[in-house]
């Protein structure tokens, strides 16, 4: 869950140890695969989620009350205003519910998930408290359909989960701060609403183009959103992130009109699996909407220093021209690159948006798709790569659930 947490509490746990005390030595396995069929936790937990759905908002406010209420110790370890940290757990919760029988990719989201809570202060001992009060918040609102089996499921989910996320996290405090400070060294504004951001994280941060990361100002402490790496890793180790100023949106206007040269910012790890992969020559497909520009400029400088002659095909949309801001870096990467061609795409040049204008040109069939922007553009264009014959495992782009806030 996105959502840090505490310790056993007096509320009716069977035995000292907590329900969902986390077990220290080996970690519960998640079931195989039961591609045939979901398994009975499965569909015990996806009929809870189904049950909640109408009053989703409603379970996860309950949750953080009861949380907080039995828990205040935990509060400080949440942002001072909850809107978005809720969708997160709800988010987090659904997409458990939709892999619970898919193993791999599970426990992989889980593992992230536990090695980014690293950064909000998270401790194993957290995790009990926060399975209390969830169970406490599910049997609330799905009264109707809860009962010992139910709940021996979801305890059974949750202490599996809970256990990935905390040896995953356990495992990451060996090899990894969990979050690195970072000085801005430069602050470029392109339009009125963007800014290019150069820092210089205070220890060597490894990543690759393609990533992601969160982050979080002095300004509205706890709140953290990401940022793609708009650079491939740079010999100086300098990062650089492509922000707008959205309304409403604390963190990118801060970052936008309030940060400056000197400036410290906190960086999560790196996260996304949206990277090239070097072991293939095929071509690359890019469709960057708007900032979604900045990890397809990292991708381009990646393959520029593989050295391989894979041909690049970028597609860059913004809605008039000045908002392609970044095309003149572009521009001058295509100069040094013959295998790299752009081709610019805005709203009011043409009736068709981005992703509709990538069907103008190919044949893709043999290329890797990669989609950066905003989620109408990711879901449209997987739409229309789909359409002209691109298969679905050649198509790489972050999670749209991860877009709808987590840039603001
Ligand atoms: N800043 C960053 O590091 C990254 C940002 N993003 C996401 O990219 C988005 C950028 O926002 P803006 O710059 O305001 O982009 P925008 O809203 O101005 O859209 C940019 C272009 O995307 C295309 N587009 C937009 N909606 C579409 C739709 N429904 N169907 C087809 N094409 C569509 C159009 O060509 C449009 O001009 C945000 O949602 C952000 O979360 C994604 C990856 C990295």
């Amino acid at each position: 869950m996105d959502a840090p947490t505490t310790t056993p509490g007096g509320d009716g746990t069977p035995d000292g140890e907590g329900w969902f005390a986390p077990h220290r030595t080996s970690a519960p396995r998640p079931r195989d695969g039961d591609r045939g069929g979901a398994s009975p936790d499965a569909l015990v937990i996806r009929r809870t989620m189904a049950e909640i759905a109408p009053v989703a908002d409603e379970v996860t406010s309950y949750f953080y009350a009861l949380l907080f209420v039995r828990h205040p110790e935990l509060r400080p370890l949440f942002p001072a205003a909850m809107d978005v940290q809720r969708d997160r757990l709800l988010k987090a919760l659904l997409t458990t519910a939709e892999h619970l029988d898919d193993t791999p990719v599970l426990v992989g989201y889980l593992r992230n998930l536990g090695r980014g809570h690293r950064k909000y202060g998270t401790l194993a001992e957290h995790y009990p408290a926060v399975g209390e009060c969830l169970i406490g918040a599910l049997s609330q609102y799905a009264a109707r359909i809860w009962n010992a089996h139910t709940e021996a499921a979801w305890v059974r989910a949750y202490t599996t989960m809970s256990q990935v996320m905390i040896d995953a996290a356990a495992a990451d405090e060996l090899r990894a701060p969990a979050w690195w400070q970072a000085e801005v060294v430069a602050h470029d504004l392109r339009t009125p609403d963007v800014a290019v951001l150069t820092v210089r994280p205070d220890r060597p941060y490894p990543f690759l183009a393609g990533q992601y990361a969160g982050v979080e100002t002095s300004w509205w402490p706890r709140v953290w959103r990401h940022y793609s790496f708009a650079s491939a890793p740079r010999p100086d180790g300098l990062l650089t992130f492509h922000v707008k100023a959205v309304p409403a949106g604390w963190v990118s206007h801060a970052l936008v009109r309030r940060a400056r040269p000197g400036d410290v910012i906190r960086l999560g790890p790196p996260t996304g699996s949206m990277t090239v992969d070097h072991t293939t020559a095929g071509g690359l497909l890019c469709l960057g909407g708007g900032t979604g520009i900045a990890p397809v400029k990292a991708l381009v400088e990646d393959v520029a220093e593989h050295g391989r002659r894979r041909s690049v095909e970028v597609f860059y949309g913004a809605r008039t021209d000045d908002d392609l801001y970044d095309i003149d870096t572009l521009l001058g990467l295509r100069e040094k690159h013959p295998w790299l061609s752009v081709r610019a795409v805005t709203d009011r040049q043409a009736p068709l948006r981005l992703p509709d204008a990538v069907r103008q040109y190919g044949p893709w069939r043999e290329y890797d798709a990669y989609l950066s922007g905003p989620p109408g553009m990711i879901r449209s264009g997987v739409h229309v790569l789909r359409d002209i014959g691109i298969p679905r495992e050649r198509i790489r782009h972050d999670a749209v659930e991860d877009l709808l806030d987590a840039r603001h």
